[in-house]
């Protein structure tokens, strides 16, 4: 559940050469990423990481566990839908700009989610990094598909207009169920900005098998 330490280092490795004043999280869990990232991000000179966690019982735990990694005052945990919690980050002016923004919650919404930070503006070339967990597993076509993208192909599916569901094509159904559940629907109406253009990369873990005990 937890992101773990050989995809926690890639990322732990992305914040110290970014350096982001902010970093922001969605999906926190217990609080394992938010210690291991926040960590990263204030010893590079950051000011705040933002955990986003739908659960609140998750998140008295994760600020539990905060509290004794002397973290509590640099990590924020903010309980409710992704959604509705980055809405207001960058509405109250908290959050000018995504630097670092790590994906990990509920699979549909990594691309809404990530769309609705583009349409207010926080998405700024040169600046913002993205990184999703398991796109490749449990599978997130829709999020993958998005991002490698044209702005040809992003303009002519923005014909259509906002969006208001999720798109759960090829997303694995115990992912869709779990969290929000299948009949979920995201609370802002989502358009987007098809034009940016995305430098995207996969990065596949390192995964090491037991083969045979002696
Ligand atoms: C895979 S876990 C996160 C693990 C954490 N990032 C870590 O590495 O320690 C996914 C978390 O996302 C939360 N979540 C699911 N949907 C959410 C939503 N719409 N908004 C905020 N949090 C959500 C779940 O409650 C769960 O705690």
């Amino acid at each position: 559940m937890n992101i773990g330490p050989d995809k926690g280092k890639f990322i732990t490795e992305i914040i110290a050469e970014r350096k982001p004043e902010v970093m922001i999280e969605l999906g926190g869990y217990v609080g394992y990423s938010a210690i291991l990232f926040g960590d990263a991000v204030r010893r590079a000179g950051g000011k705040r990481y933002y955990s986003l966690e739908l659960n609140p019982e998750y998140a008295a735990i994760a600020n539990m566990l905060l509290d004794l990694a002397g973290l509590r005052d640099f990590v924020r945990i903010i309980v409710g839908r992704s959604d509705l919690s980055l809405h207001k980050l960058f509405d109250s002016g908290e959050v000018k700009q995504v630097e670092v923004l790590f994906i990990d919650h509920y699979k549909p919404a990594y691309t809404t989610d990530l769309k609705l930070c583009e349409q207010l503006g926080k998405i700024v070339p040169e600046v913002s990094v993205v990184i999703a967990d398991n796109v490749l597993y449990p599978g997130n076509p829709p999020y993958l598909e998005y991002v490698r993208s044209t702005v040809e192909q992003k303009r002519e599916a923005a014909k259509k207009g906002p969006e208001r569901t999720y798109n759960r094509e090829g997303i694995p159904d115990r992912t869709v169920q779990s969290f929000l559940g299948a009949d979920a629907t995201p609370q802002f109406d989502i358009i987007g900005n098809p034009n940016l253009i995305y430098e995207s990369k996969l990065v596949k873990p390192e995964t090491t098998r037991v083969s045979r005990i002696l």
